[in-house]
């Protein structure tokens, strides 16, 4: 079943008012991330793989990424597009705040993407399903770079600059080898798998009960 975008977002708050927070989704969306990355390339222990990060909760998916990689010894760095204190939500603040303790994880802000390494896997959790209008930066920069870099590429819920809801493109889009979308498949994503690549729903938790009076 493939549901909109509105749903999407009126069964996510519907689960966080049951008890089911919004914090908890993170954790699982970022989680089922990670396990569909390591299946698919197996043994990333000492792989270098960078993580963009936007100011909203697609961004918080990847900051809940990082911390799941660092703890299968990849050697992980994000870069948050803007400053920490521009995140929009309390749950990608809370996962920004683990990472400031965590050595394991190195974190980069602002718009400069001069690593010492080329990244084995970049993943893209820039902009999900909260996208509108045409890219602005540093996001349009981050996009750029991605596409420019030769390596696996993930995308978080959905290629940034993909709209989920339509299928429509921005003036830019990453193009990805994996995405792993949330809950259920929203309306415009399978309409690209030239831009999703391998293309997997994930479970997060949310109650079934969620949904009532939504689907
Ligand atoms: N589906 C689920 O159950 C869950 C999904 N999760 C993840 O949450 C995102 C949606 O998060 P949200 O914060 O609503 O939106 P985004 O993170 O996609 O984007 C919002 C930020 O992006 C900026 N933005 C929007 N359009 C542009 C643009 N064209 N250029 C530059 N920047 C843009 C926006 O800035 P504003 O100034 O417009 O506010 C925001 O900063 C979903 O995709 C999932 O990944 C949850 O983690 C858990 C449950
Ligand atoms: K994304």
């Amino acid at each position: 079943m493939e549901i909109t975008v509105d749903q999407m977002y009126q069964i996510e708050n519907k689960g966080h008012d049951m008890g089911f927070l919004k914090k908890f989704m993170m954790e699982n969306a970022g989680a089922a991330s990670v396990r569909r990355l390591v299946d698919k390339l197996g043994n990333i222990e000492s792989k270098n793989i960078v993580i963009f990060v936007g100011l909203g909760n697609n961004g918080g998916d990847g900051l809940v990424m990082a911390r799941h990689l660092a703890g299968y010894g990849a050697k992980v760095t994000v870069v948050l597009l803007g400053t920490f204190e521009k995140i929009k939500t309390e749950e990608s603040n809370w996962n920004w705040s683990i990472l400031e303790k965590m050595t394991s994880v190195k974190l980069m802000t602002g718009n400069s993407f001069n690593f010492h390494f080329t990244p084995d896997v970049i993943v893209d959790a820039i902009l999900g399903t909260g996208i509108s209008g045409e890219i602005k930066e540093p996001y349009a920069s981050a996009i750029n770079f991605i596409n420019q870099t030769d390596c696996f590429k993930f995308a978080v819920d959905v290629p940034s600059g993909l709209d989920p809801q339509t299928g429509e493109t921005a003036n830019i889009c990453t193009k990805c080898d994996m995405t792993v979308t949330f809950h259920k498949m929203k309306q415009g994503i399978p309409k690209r798998k030239d831009l999703t690549g391998e293309l997997f729903v994930e479970k997060i938790g949310i109650p079934p009960e969620a949904e009532e009076g939504i689907l």
